[in-house]
């Protein structure tokens, strides 16, 4: 597998590479991209770090070896304080406004990694390796960022990296439920843009963990540049990039209700774009295949229905306050038919009442 996919954000342009063994020479490709960086940091996920550090670590010369920090694993290391931890680091380092950080691990290190190259003296290069699957989401579009107690994503930056350095055979380990979690976002880019592409994902995908390289190639690749042709319409979400959202605004909801890090990302958004799917079908009179899509994810050992702990008041409560909402209404992103999203107001009572008609089920 060998892809490179140029990615024109609104301050520059940067690659995305998709490649096996890329790990191996991390140290030459950040040279050819960013030759004039001083010192390097590497903000690593733990467990990626286990796997994966030392081979990229390999590829350094005695005389260039970077600063390591280590992020400890989960999603409530997206907070404040790991954030000022990771400064202080910086700080402490000496890194300078022509130092880099790469980041080393999944959405978690991707998004706090970038937030604090995005704010450290203003803002700094950084650059993404991703080692989940959903990080082919994460990684790309510069959306940086740590959560609130309060809201998912709350404070953050529109920050693009210098590249995105993939190398897909650092997923050979994740576990079963990590690889449902990123699936569900190659189930979201195809839902807003293409059927086709999710008639393809049924017909190919059909146990996570042991998906064949090829059919990982093609589906990273996909997924991949339909996030691309978006972003590079609208990078700072004024439009269509919110269509990036579907399934979000309750997902977002049920993870900070649940606890960050008691479900996974993906899971919660799988939740949210069949509840968004529902509310579809109401707001616009239509027939979405909801059914034969709950059948495929359950088969891929998705838990689709809202969990006992939350209820329907408190999500709303969560949702009023989404990033999308504007002036106390409510935006949800809709289906008006398979493979096209719309952003929407929609009346309180609608959501709740198909929340509450979840919550029985
Ligand atoms: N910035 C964006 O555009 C964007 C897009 C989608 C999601 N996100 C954010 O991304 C986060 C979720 O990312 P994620 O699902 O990658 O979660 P994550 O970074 O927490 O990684 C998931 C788990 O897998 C482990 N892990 C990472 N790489 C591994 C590997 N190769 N082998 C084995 N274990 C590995 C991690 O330690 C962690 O326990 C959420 O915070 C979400 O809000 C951001
Ligand atoms: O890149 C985007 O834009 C997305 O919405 C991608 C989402 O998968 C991702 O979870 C993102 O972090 C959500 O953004 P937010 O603005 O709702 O926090
Ligand atoms: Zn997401």
């Amino acid at each position: 597998m060998s892809e490179r996919i140029e990615v024109e954000s609104d301050s520059h342009s940067y690659p995305v590479l998709l490649e096996n063994g890329l790990r191996y020479s991390f140290y030459h490709l950040l040279e050819d991209i960013l030759p004039d960086h001083t010192k390097l940091m590497i903000i690593a996920d733990e467990t990626a770090a286990s796997y994966y550090l030392e081979d990229l670590l390999a590829s350094f010369p005695d005389s260039a070896k970077p600063v390591v920090t280590i992020l400890p694993s989960g999603e409530t290391s997206k907070s404040m304080v790991q954030y000022e931890r990771l400064l202080t680091e910086c700080l402490q380092e000496g890194l300078d406004r022509k130092s880099v950080i790469a980041a080393l691990g999944g959405g978690v290190a991707g998004d706090i990694a970038g937030f604090t190259a995005a704010t450290y003296m203003r803002g700094i290069r950084y650059v993404q390796i991703p080692t989940t699957l959903l990080a082919h989401d994460s990684s790309v579009g510069g959306k940086t960022g740590i959560n609130h107690p309060l809201g998912k994503n709350m404070i953050g930056a529109f920050h693009a990296p210098s590249a995105v350095l993939y190398d897909p055979e650092m997923l050979i380990s994740l576990p079963e439920k990590e690889w449902r979690s990123g699936f569900a976002e190659v189930i979201k880019h195809a839902f807003i843009s293409s059927p086709e592409f999710f008639v393809w994902l049924q017909n190919h995908v059909h146990k996570l963990s042991s998906v064949d390289p090829s059919t990982l190639e093609k589906m990273l690749k996909k997924s991949i540049e339909t996030k691309v042709a978006v972003v590079q319409e609208d990078e700072r979400e004024a439009g269509v990039r919110a269509h990036l959202n579907f399934g979000h605004t309750l997902g977002h909801a049920i993870e900070a209700e649940l606890g960050y890090g008691k479900t996974t990302h993906g899971e919660a958004v799988a939740v949210g774009m069949i509840f968004a799917m529902r509310l579809s079908e109401k707001f616009y009179g239509i027939k979405l295949p909801i059914e034969e899509t709950v059948k495929y994810l359950e088969k891929l050992g998705y838990y689709l229905k809202l969990q006992k702990q939350v209820n329907a008041e408190k999500l709303l409560f969560i949702m009023k306050r989404d990033k999308k909402a504007s002036g106390g209404s409510m935006r949800f992103v809709l289906l008006p038919e398979l493979g096209r999203a719309e952003l929407v107001d929609i009346r309180e009572e609608m959501v709740l009442d198909l929340l509450e008609e979840e919550e029985l089920t």
